[in-house]
């Protein structure tokens, strides 16, 4: 499903009014009613309810006015609140007929927020603002919206909650915290990252009549499981393992020995033909949470940390590789620089760089200038404080525009950028996916590990680097999402992550 931003948005009303000729009356008409359908069919009676709307002086408040229409002709009860009544020409039809129709319209102030705190409402619609909100809320617009969000009642949100950007998700002062959100043509990037989407309650979007053929060039998608190629994982009857890829991966140190491990179980259980772990000597202990098929190259270390000159020792195994993976658990120091310095300066490998790596990436001009030339396939990992290092940038200033982030680190090293976090957005610099699966119970160290993995085994079975990207969050993330079916978001851990591939790839088969 495509997502969208207000500037999309306000393209496609345009659109519609400009070059179809539908009237922006009409499409108001259809989205209020539409608003009210919606909350018709979730009471059993509405006419012995006190509903209270209230209209911002936008269109989202021409909406609204709508929304009264309906319901009170369902209701004796209904109020609406204005907040101006200098209110767009759109907006000021449906206000006039709620005029000669006698809805009891009232003109909001201090005096009468006061008032309405003795008063109960059952339903509140927040027609306040929609994708126009354009500065933080405050005066009065804020006590109304602290007002509703104090008030018990069910609170629908018309297009998106009020305070919530639409392009940003970020919250502009306050924001209304909807029990259901009932948003037009394609859900905005505001309901679908956080904060915004803790905002909206239950998104509901409808069609309100805008034709499909002038909706073209959306580039920012929710990732569904349509989206995905699986076809790779057939497996022919006379097939051997060199068929489905082999994975290289350095990682791991002896203050981070599980990484390696968690990385290449995960390669390993998801499907690619051969692993190999080059990790410190001082790791081997670690065999056990190792799965046996693994097979390791121990490197010659520097106090627990993989050296140059014990790396280049199998320098030859590189020919072998299907794709690499390089960062988790490695540890950020010059050796591990100059390791991602020689493996860009002389292979030409499909390269999947996580954690360390990543680290690597931010600090040092070379490796940078050396990934951007790098010709082979790339994925980068970062979870925001590491995008933030990449880009040398404040992390807030990541959480603030994650897909912009995400896009920008894609356009530089021309790789596929996987920016991790509560909603992972995954791009090539051009198109956007944004996961919407998965759930808390991921939030621990290792989590990032088995996603590597997984990308690895993908690209190592025949994806393409964007393919694979896709298909691991997907997978990565359905897993923990059919663990909490058993288990709770404080027991899931990143190994059950890994068990649970078997479930996951078996339903995502089945569709
Ligand atoms: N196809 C559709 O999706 C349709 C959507 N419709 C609805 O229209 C709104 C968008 O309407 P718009 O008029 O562009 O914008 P808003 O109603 O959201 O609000 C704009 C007004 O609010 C003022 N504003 C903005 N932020 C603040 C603030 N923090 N404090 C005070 N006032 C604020 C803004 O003032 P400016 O100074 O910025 O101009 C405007 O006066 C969309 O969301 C849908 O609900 C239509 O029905 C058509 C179909
Ligand atoms: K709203």
């Amino acid at each position: 499903m495509f997502v969208l931003t207000s500037s999309q948005m306000r393209e496609i009303d345009r659109k519609a009014s400009q070059e179809i000729g539908i009237p922006e009356v009409v499409l108001m008409e259809n989205a209020g009613f539409c608003v009210f359908e919606e909350i018709k069919r979730d009471f059993e009676t509405l006419d012995d309810k006190n509903i209270a709307v209230f209209c911002g002086k936008g269109n989202n408040g021409g909406d609204g006015f709508v929304v009264a229409r309906y319901l009170a002709q369902v209701c004796p009860n209904v109020k609406v609140f204005l907040f101006d009544d200098n209110v767009t020409l759109t907006s000021k039809v449906f206000l006039d007929i709620l005029k000669k129709l006698e809805v009891d319209i009232n003109i909001l102030s201090e005096e009468l927020l006061s008032s309405l705190r003795a008063q109960r409402f059952d339903i509140i619609v927040d027609a306040i603002f929609g994708i126009g909100l354009s500065k933080d809320i405050d005066g009065l617009y804020k006590k109304v919206i602290e007002y509703i969000n104090g008030s018990g009642a069910y609170v629908y949100s018309v297009d998106i909650p009020s305070g919530v950007c639409s392009d940003s998700a970020q919250i502009k002062g306050c924001a209304v915290r909807a029990s259901k959100t009932v948003t037009f043509v394609y859900p905005k990037v505001g309901h679908i990252l956080y904060p915004g989407s803790y905002y909206c309650g239950k998104v509901i979007v409808k069609d309100i009549g805008i034709p499909e053929k002038i909706i073209k060039d959306i580039k920012v998608k929710i990732l569904t499981a349509e989206d995905l190629d699986i076809s790779k994982f057939y497996r022919y009857p006379d097939s051997h393992k060199g068929d489905y890829g082999k994975v290289g991966i350095v990682a791991g140190s002896k203050y981070y020995p599980g990484a390696a491990a968690l990385c290449s179980n995960a390669a390993l259980q998801s499907g690619c033909g051969l692993c190999y772990l080059l990790t410190p000597k001082e790791v081997l202990y670690f065999q056990n949470f190792r799965r046996p098929e693994i097979i390791v190259l121990p490197v010659e270390s520097k106090e627990g940390i993989v050296s140059f000159d014990g790396f280049v020792k199998f320098d030859e195994y590189f020919a072998k590789f299907d794709v690499l993976g390089f960062g988790c658990g490695l540890t950020k120091n010059k050796e591990v620089e100059k390791i991602l310095i020689h493996i860009l300066e002389n292979f030409q490998i499909p390269i999947v760089i996580d954690a360390d790596g990543l680290n690597v990436l931010a600090s040092s001009r070379d490796v940078r200038e050396l990934l951007a030339s790098y010709k082979s396939q790339k994925v980068l990992t970062p979870h925001y404080m590491e995008a933030a290092r990449v880009l040398d940038v404040d992390v807030k200033d990541v959480a603030k525009s994650p897909i912009d982030a995400a896009k920008k680190i894609a356009s530089e090293f021309r790789a596929i950028c996987v920016l991790k976090g509560s909603r992972t957005i995954i791009t090539d610099g051009d198109e956007v996916f944004i996961n919407i699966l998965g759930n808390p119970g991921m939030a621990k160290g290792g989590s990032g590990d088995v996603l590597t993995g997984i990308i690895l085994s993908m690209i190592a079975q025949g994806y393409s680097a964007f393919e694979a990207a896709k298909l691991a969050v997907y997978l990565h993330s359905l897993s923990a999402d059919i663990l909490l079916e058993k288990k709770t978001m404080q027991t899931i851990l990143p190994s059950d992550i890994i068990d649970g591939l078997d479930s996951t790839i078996k339903r995502l088969i089945k569709g």
